[in-house]
């Protein structure tokens, strides 16, 4: 490939090592990622194939999924079985791996760039779609099928086609109040939970690189749940006081260089996308989710829209298939909605400035009766991070319970399940049918949106509590 180039195209170039026609490419991939939901069978494979870990160097293991948040005993059978089973692949291969309780455990798309792990100019691979999260360092990250972590495993490398490039480009600056979890729900509303299909979404625009880096990790995070393969962020300043000093950070003159490289990583001038979208952030309000997919979305001060008004005849059949679900009415106001259960975590908002933003709208204040709030912070060293800020003083003192690191209600494979119909706001990424429960509601929400929620038992934002 010659001539400008996008970021993307730029970091997927750099890691090719065979390229055929009418063949994927092989990609070299510089950090996998693993944990026990999606793992266990690719261990398998390897096993039967009497292959070895290519590169445990390269390989770093989490549990998340399956541990419970409330205790350092996984009673569970299903979820022993698994962490079990990672246990052991871990050991036999020589995988570092972070286990439940241990200082730097943690949800896996939280503690790789916590750690410094993932660097500008990676491929980062792991079985979880929500690793397009770590594009937010300009690393080419996404998530792959249990038959390629198996193929990841043995070779360090990847057989894959070359995605789309997309930038999204969002106009104007962000409000106040209004923050990362805003932008993607409002970029999903507009171009759907398919408008990034077979793409890599670049995200530019001076809303994006007054983002702290946490916050970049949650708007990269939900690209997945606009269908794109992977979000992107080109490093810059913000990028690189983030990582220094960190435990797999280069030190010295190693740092100098990475820096030097690092600069350059950048979509060039004239480089063209397959798609650009324009987001207009100026006039930006919180979002929250009324359906069953992350598209369905509107402004906190919004109402729930009538499907009867829908041109789009799917999108109309989905609309009523979600009220139904969700239990709503249409025309009924979006703050009208009690609540019983806020949850505060999971990788697109388990971060320390996530939960900063929940403690100052909860300090002071108690959460509504009859309402349960569970803050559970995305690592260990989130979790010890807001103890020594004072942040869990503040959650236990407004009567949320604090919480152990993993995945937790963000979908139902532990134990923090919600029960019935009970109505969620919930700062995760995903909203379906089913997902935190059977039959439960769930309203995706920013972490400033789900703390007043919880003070009201209703949903609101910070602005509207006294
Ligand atoms: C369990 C895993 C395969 C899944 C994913 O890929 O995203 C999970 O993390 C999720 O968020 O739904
Ligand atoms: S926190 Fe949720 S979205 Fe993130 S990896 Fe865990 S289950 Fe998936």
């Amino acid at each position: 490939m010659t001539g400008a180039l996008t970021l993307a195209e730029k970091l997927w170039e750099s890691h090719v090592i065979q390229r055929g026609e009418d063949q994927p490419d092989l990609l070299y991939v510089d950090l996998h990622l693993v944990h026990e939901a999606t793992s266990s069978q690719a261990f398998d494979g390897i096993r039967t194939a009497s292959r070895r870990v290519r590169r445990p160097d390269l390989t770093l293991a989490v549990e998340d999924h399956n541990v419970p948040t409330d205790s350092l005993t996984i009673r569970d059978p299903v979820s022993n079985m698994q962490v079990g089973m990672l246990r052991r692949n871990c050991a036999d291969h020589g995988i570092r791996l972070f286990q439940h309780g241990e200082p730097q455990q943690g949800i896996v798309h939280v503690v790789g760039p916590e750690i410094g792990a993932v660097q500008p100019g990676m491929t980062v691979l792991c079985g979880d779609s929500h690793t397009s999260t770590h594009g937010a360092f300009g690393a080419l990250a996404f998530g792959v099928g249990t038959s390629d972590v198996e193929h990841v495993l043995a070779t360090q490398t990847l057989e894959i086609s070359q995605f789309g490039t997309m930038l999204v480009e969002f106009v104007g600056e962000l409000p106040a109040g209004v923050g990362a979890k805003d932008l993607a729900l409002a970029m999903i509303a507009q171009i759907g939970t398919s408008g990034g299909q077979g793409h890599v979404i670049e995200y530019r625009g001076p809303a994006v690189s007054a983002l702290s880096m946490e916050a970049r990790m949650t708007l990269c995070n939900m690209s997945v749940e606009a269908g794109a393969r992977a979000g992107l962020i080109a490093p810059d300043e913000v990028t690189m006081a983030y990582l220094e000093g960190r435990e797999h950070a280069p030190v010295g003159s190693g740092w100098q260089d990475a820096v030097e490289y690092w600069k350059t990583l950048r979509t060039d001038e004239n480089a063209v996308f397959d798609r650009v979208v324009t987001v207009d952030v100026s006039e930006l309000a919180p979002f929250v989710t009324w359906g069953t997919n992350p598209s369905e979305a509107v402004p906190l001060s919004g109402v729930v829209p009538d499907p009867e008004t829908m041109t789009d005849p799917e999108r109309e059949a989905a609309a009523r298939r979600s009220l139904d679900y969700m239990g709503l009415a249409p025309g009924t106001p979006m703050r009208d909605l009690d609540i019983d259960v806020v949850f505060v975590g999971s990788c697109t908002n388990g971060r320390i400035q996530d939960l900063r933003a929940a403690a100052e709208v909860l300090r002071g204040r108690r959460v509504a009766a009859g309402v349960q709030m569970l803050v559970v912070p995305g690592s260990m060293a989130v979790r010890e991070q807001a103890e020594a800020e004072g942040l869990a003083e503040v959650f236990n003192g407004a009567g949320a319970q604090w919480r152990l690191p993993g995945c937790s209600m963000c979908l139902g494979m532990n134990s923090d399940r919600l029960r019935g119909n009970e109505r969620c706001a919930s700062t995760s990424n995903r909203n379906y049918q089913g997902r935190q429960g059977p039959t439960a509601r769930t309203h995706l929400v920013s972490p400033a949106v789900a703390a007043a929620t919880a003070v009201t038992g209703r949903l609101a934002s910070p602005a509207e509590l006294t």
